[in-house]
C-alpha cells in the first residue's frame, strides 16, 4: 500500500469488523490509514467514489462475484486491480458437472472477466484459486 494509502473494508457482519480494528490496532497500523464500514457490499460499493481505488479485494458472497466485478470497474483507477478469491470453489468450478448457485456464480464471473476487452486477467492457481485482472489503462 501506498504510504498514504487508505485500506477500506466492507463487511456485512460489525463483529467481524470489530476483529478487524482490533487486529489492525495490534499490529499498529494508524486509525486514519483504515476505514471499516459494515454493510451489505451491494449497498455499501454504490457510494465509494468512482476511479478512487488501486485494487478490490473480494472474498464476500460468491453469488455476488459478478456484482462486485461490475462495482470494481467503476472503483478502480486505470491500472488497477481487482481480485476475487476462492475462484477454482473447492475445483468443483472446472467440473460442469457441478451446478450448485455458487459454482455457477464463479463461472459467470470468470467468463463475465474473460470477455472483458478493458481487462487483463490471470488465475492464480493458489489456495482455493485467485483471479486477479488489471484494469487496462486506455
Ligand atoms: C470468507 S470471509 C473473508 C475472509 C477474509 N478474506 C480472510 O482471508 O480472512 C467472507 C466475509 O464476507 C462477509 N460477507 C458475506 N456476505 C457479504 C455481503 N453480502 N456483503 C458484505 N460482506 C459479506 C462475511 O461476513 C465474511 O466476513
Amino acid at each position: 500500500m501506498r504510504a498514504d494509502g487508505v485500506l477500506t473494508s466492507v463487511d456485512i457482519e460489525s463483529e467481524h469488523q470489530r476483529l478487524a480494528r482490533e487486529a489492525f490496532t495490534e499490529a499498529n497500523v494508524p486509525a486514519n490509514r483504515t476505514r471499516l464500514i459494515a454493510g451489505p457490499a451491494l449497498e455499501v460499493l454504490p457510494r465509494l467514489t468512482d476511479g478512487a481505488y488501486d485494487l478490490v479485494f473480494c472474498d464476500g458472497d460468491k453469488n455476488e462475484y459478478s456484482d462486485y466485478l461490475q462495482q470494481a470497474l467503476r472503483l478502480l483507477r486505470p491500472g488497477g486491480a481487482v481480485a476475487f478469491d476462492n475462484a477454482l470453489w473447492h475445483d468443483r468450478v472446472a467440473d460442469s458437472a457441478q451446478r450448485d448457485p455458487e459454482t455457477v456464480a464463479i463461472r459467470e464471473l470468470v467468463r463475465l472477466v474473460r470477455e472483458d476487452d478493458h481487462l487483463v486477467p490471470a488465475l492464480l492457481p493458489v489456495g482455493d484459486g485467485l483471479l486477479v485482472a488489471v484494469k487496462r489503462a486506455d
